[in-house]
């Protein structure tokens, strides 16, 4: 983040130098075969310092990495200063450059124990206890709705980092949920979404929580409106919006013009980025349906993987490893995407999660210097639950061109052990298949003798697996809260330690931006055909097309 361009450093110089000379060696194969230890040289097993505990093991050993090709990223990393910067995000230094701000997730979740010294962050513990008593009055019942009635619904209305990360985390947490409060999430501005939503709400026993950092968001203020004017055709009266709506915002001013009163607010600050805001008022929702002892047992997993990243020499520390195979993949490799594969049901929106996570943060293409890159900053994102993914896209990735990096990520027992967990075992036999067959494929010699005779020389071409196909492991005893908090906490940092290899500001989001510019300008206009003005042929097109059967 020093906004130094990461081709300049001689880590990075040696790295190309060594791909260029010794890529065809790198053969999993041949890497297993030659060291009997590789697992125990490439794996870490964390376990947290303090607080609740997390044990999570990481193996890297699949990767296409040596001891010395390990050397040279962690050399990369040490030339990257990652170590000081992160110290400078601990410190509460403004290293959001373009925003002039500081990067302060960590403080959500320090729980006193780290000194920052930021204007807010002294707030934060009086803000977790506000959510703490509205999520127990809600949750136990004294809270009522404008009829006396308690609440057993709640929607919340937000977009991006205010949608993304309860909604990863409400499904990766049901098992702790209370079943009989339902949580529902609005964030398009497709009508079809807050009108499908309010299908199955009753005014009476609803709570809207209206989340947006800026409160500015066209889509969650709009939506925000429209579930206030449906709330009181049934409500009538204004003042009952007190029991029925409350903001999580950065934004007073706006939050009070929009009619929610000032002690419904759950503050949080703008050293919170959208896609880090999860452990702020942002997961009241999270709060209310998994209860606040959750919530916190989440907050302080992610503690103690902040403690790991901030205090383990790089050569252990999580995130600093994945970040560095990543780099090794992303840059020297080519690699184009990095795949999320969880073997957990409960964990099926974590890819989308990481996909604004990493691609919001490290989708740059100008170091914080101003020089644009010459080199790839940020992966893209994707992937499924398995094993869903395995019948539908794992064709390609075992024997398609592409050389796509994934993460594997498993529980090693299950909150659903039915049938004396079954179920669990067939999972994690393909979780750990999977891994294996990507690394070590299946040569032509074993397809000719597996096929005999006769077969044609297409169809033994057709049935060969190169392998060589690299995959990191994670696995855990649980998901449980603490946990989940622990493996959020560990891709954070990866983003984080990438995004200072390439030298980019991993906290902004200038390219967000213009199309909102043009879709405000582009509404002005959709009226009349002759208000279509200043666009290029296929856009006014477009439009012309949408005005000629517009109804309303
Ligand atoms: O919470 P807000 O302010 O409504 O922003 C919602 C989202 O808007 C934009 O898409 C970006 O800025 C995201 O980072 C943000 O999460």
């Amino acid at each position: 983040m020093s906004g130094r361009l990461a081709s300049e450093y001689s880590a990075w110089k040696k790295l190309q130098h060594i791909y260029d000379s010794d890529k065809s060696k790198l053969i999993l194969k041949d890497l297993f075969g030659q060291d009997p230890d590789r697992f125990s040289k490439f794996s870490v097993e964390y376990a947290s310092k303090d607080g609740p505990d997390v044990t999570l093991l990481l193996d890297y050993s699949k990767n296409l990495i040596t001891p010395p090709i390990l050397d040279t990223l962690l050399t990369l990393a040490k030339e990257a200063e990652v170590e000081t910067y992160r110290d400078k995000m601990f410190a509460g230094e403004h290293i959001n450059t373009s925003e002039d701000r500081a990067v302060l997730h960590v403080a959500l979740r320090n729980f006193n124990d780290f000194q920052i010294q930021e204007a807010g962050t002294e707030e934060v513990n009086s803000v977790l206890e506000h959510m703490k008593e509205f999520s127990e009055s809600v949750r136990n019942g004294e809270w009522k709705g404008y009829t006396g009635k308690t609440i057993n619904t709640i929607v919340n209305i937000g977009i991006g980092g205010s949608d993304l990360g309860p909604v990863m985390v409400i499904e990766a947490l049901k098992p702790y949920s209370k079943r009989d409060l339902t949580a529902h999430f609005v964030s398009n501005i497709d009508g079809t979404h807050i009108a499908e939503t309010l299908r199955e709400c009753d005014p009476e026993r609803t709570i809207f929580i209206i989340a947006s950092k800026t409160f500015t968001t066209q889509e969650t203020i709009t939506n925000a409106e429209t579930a206030k004017e449906w709330f009181l055709s049934s409500a009538k009266d204004k003042a009952h919006v007190a029991k029925h709506f409350v903001a999580l915002s950065t934004n007073t001013k706006a939050v009070t013009a929009f009619g929610i009163d000032e002690k419904n607010m759950f503050q949080f600050w703008d050293w919170v980025g959208g896609r880090y805001s999860l452990w702020s008022a942002i997961g009241l929702s999270i709060a209310l349906v998994i209860g606040f002892n959750n919530f916190e047992q989440l907050l302080k997993g992610a503690h103690g993987m902040d403690k790991h990243f901030k205090e383990t020499p790089l050569e252990k520390n999580l995130p600093v490893l994945l970040a560095l195979v990543g780099v090794w993949y992303n840059d020297f490799y080519g690699a184009q995407t990095h795949a999320l594969l969880p073997y957990d049901q409960y964990l099926h929106k974590f890819a989308d999660y990481f996909q604004q996570g990493d691609m919001e943060s490290n989708g740059k293409t100008v170091t914080k210097g101003g020089h644009r890159v010459n080199y790839e900053t940020g992966p893209i994102i994707w992937g499924a639950a398995g094993t869903n993914g395995q019948h539908s896209f794992y064709q390609l990735v075992h024997q398609g061109t592409k050389l796509i990096p994934a993460d594997f990520i498993a529980p090693a027992t299950t909150h659903n052990p039915i049938r004396n967990s079954l179920h669990h075992r067939i999972l994690l036999s393909n979780f750990f298949a999977q891994p294996e067959a990507l690394a070590f494929g299946k040569t032509e010699e074993q397809v000719r003798k597996e096929l005999g005779s006769g077969a044609s020389e297409a169809l033994i071409k057709s049935k060969v697996f190169e392998g060589n196909k690299p995959s990191n492991s994670i696995m855990f005893p649980l998901l449980t809260p603490a946990t989940l908090g622990a493996l959020v906490a560990l891709y954070e940092h990866k983003i984080f330690t990438q995004g200072v290899i390439w030298g980019i500001n991993s906290f902004d989001q200038m390219g967000v931006e213009l199309g909102k510019v043009l879709a405000k300008n582009i509404l002005a206009q959709l009226e009349k055909p002759e208000d279509v003005v200043g666009h290029d042929s296929s856009t006014t097109g477009l439009i012309h097309y949408y005005q000629k059967y517009r109804k309303e």
